[in-house]
């Protein structure tokens, strides 16, 4: 028996195929012991050359396989209430990459399943809270040199959005990492959303509402907007700046590699988010084998899950109904005090 972790790593598209590379060459402690796909095809093709991995095409399946000792989430959103609550009767730990659930009803179940075993078992793919210059600007907030913090204002940048997105995915797919990220940064739930649209973009397919203006309200009385804008064209950017009481901060600027010629300053910009927050992904999934591995949970876990799927769906009411809606969270189970 080996003493790496083995991990069931369920979907093998994007990001299922990336982690299955990050389990197997980039992070430590840990190995892909199996991996689920309904195309068999693509599954066995994330894992070609891998050795001791079984594939198959339905999740349980792999949650059963030999040497399965914890599993990885990266299916869509639709499938990962039935994968977590599979899991959890197997007492199997979990990473589940965003949203926990899209619907928070079916969040909640999720929240109320793992509140039962009285154990937290999953955490949550916001891999933002393992980006270094996301865990600078949190140190900063927290330090107290800046003071108070009033506002954040946050870019959300996509090249170009996959061919099925909808205007409400804009909110509750690619927003959902900035209400993770404020919730976190400023340690205050979200209380209110309000959506405004600009007029769309001629690069948006037709009837998508791309860009929009996302703003929360947030517990402590400050603001957080965020400009959303998912076939902008020209780059993945990622952006947040904090306006405070005694200063301000801003990240997401892309200072990695600037060139000079003749021809003027050029600075790289990234193009996905498997570039932008590869060294995030890289982290995360570190940081869950190392505490897995302890028996533990360190990172977001299912309340932040179904708090962030809360919030979203508030905000697709909102860009719906083009009013502000309130937020309603059920009270915080002591299990994540
Ligand atoms: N953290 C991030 O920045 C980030 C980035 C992209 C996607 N995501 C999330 O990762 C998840 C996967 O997204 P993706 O872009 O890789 O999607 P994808 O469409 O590229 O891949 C999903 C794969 O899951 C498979 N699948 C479908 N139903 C399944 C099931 N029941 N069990 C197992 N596999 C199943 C599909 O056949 C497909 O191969 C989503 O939850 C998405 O929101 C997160
Ligand atoms: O699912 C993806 C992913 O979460 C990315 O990080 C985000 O930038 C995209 O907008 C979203 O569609």
């Amino acid at each position: 028996m080996s003493d790496l972790l083995g991990v069931a790593v369920l979907g093998a598209g994007h990001m299922g195929a990336d982690h299955v590379r990050r389990l197997d060459r980039v992070v430590s402690g840990a190995r892909v012991a199996a991996v689920a796909d309904p195309d068999t095809g693509r599954a066995a093709e994330a894992v070609a050359g891998i050795d001791d991995v079984s594939v198959h095409a339905e999740a349980a399946a792999a949650l059963d396989a030999p040497g399965v000792e914890a599993v990885l989430i990266a299916s869509p959103g639709p499938a990962h209430e039935e994968a977590l609550l599979e899991a959890f009767a197997r007492g199997l730990p979990v990473l589940c990459e965003k949203p926990l659930v899209p619907e928070s009803a079916g969040a909640l179940r999720v929240m109320e399943a793992e509140v039962r075993l009285g154990r937290r078992l999953a955490q949550v793919g916001f891999m933002r809270r393992y980006d270094a210059e996301y865990l600078r600007l949190k140190s900063l907030l927290d330090g107290g040199r800046l003071g108070r913090p009033l506002m954040l204002h946050c870019t959300h940048r996509n090249v170009s959005s996959p061919p099925d997105f909808t205007s409400a995915m804009l909110v509750n797919s690619s927003v959902s990492h900035e209400i993770d990220a404020a919730r976190w940064l400023l340690g205050q739930e979200l209380t209110a959303v309000t959506v405004l649209r600009p007029r769309s973009s001629s690069s948006a397919p037709e009837g998508l509402i791309d860009p929009q203006f996302v703003l929360f309200e947030t517990a402590g009385g400050a603001l957080v907007d965020v400009e959303v804008f998912v076939n902008c064209g020209f780059g993945y950017q990622v952006a947040c700046e904090a306006v405070c009481e005694a200063g301000s901060a801003r990240i997401g600027d892309e200072r990695s590699l600037a060139v000079t010629t003749v021809d003027g300053r050029h600075e790289e910009v990234a193009r996905d988010y498997l570039v932008r927050f590869a060294d995030a992904y890289d982290r995360e999934v570190q940081a869950w084998v190392d505490a897995t591995r302890a028996g533990r949970v360190t990172g977001p876990g299912v309340w932040d899950g179904y708090a962030a799927s809360a919030v979203a769906e508030a905000g697709v009411r909102a860009l719906e109904s083009g009013g502000r809606v309130a937020v309603e969270l059920v009270p915080r189970p002591d299990l994540y005090a």
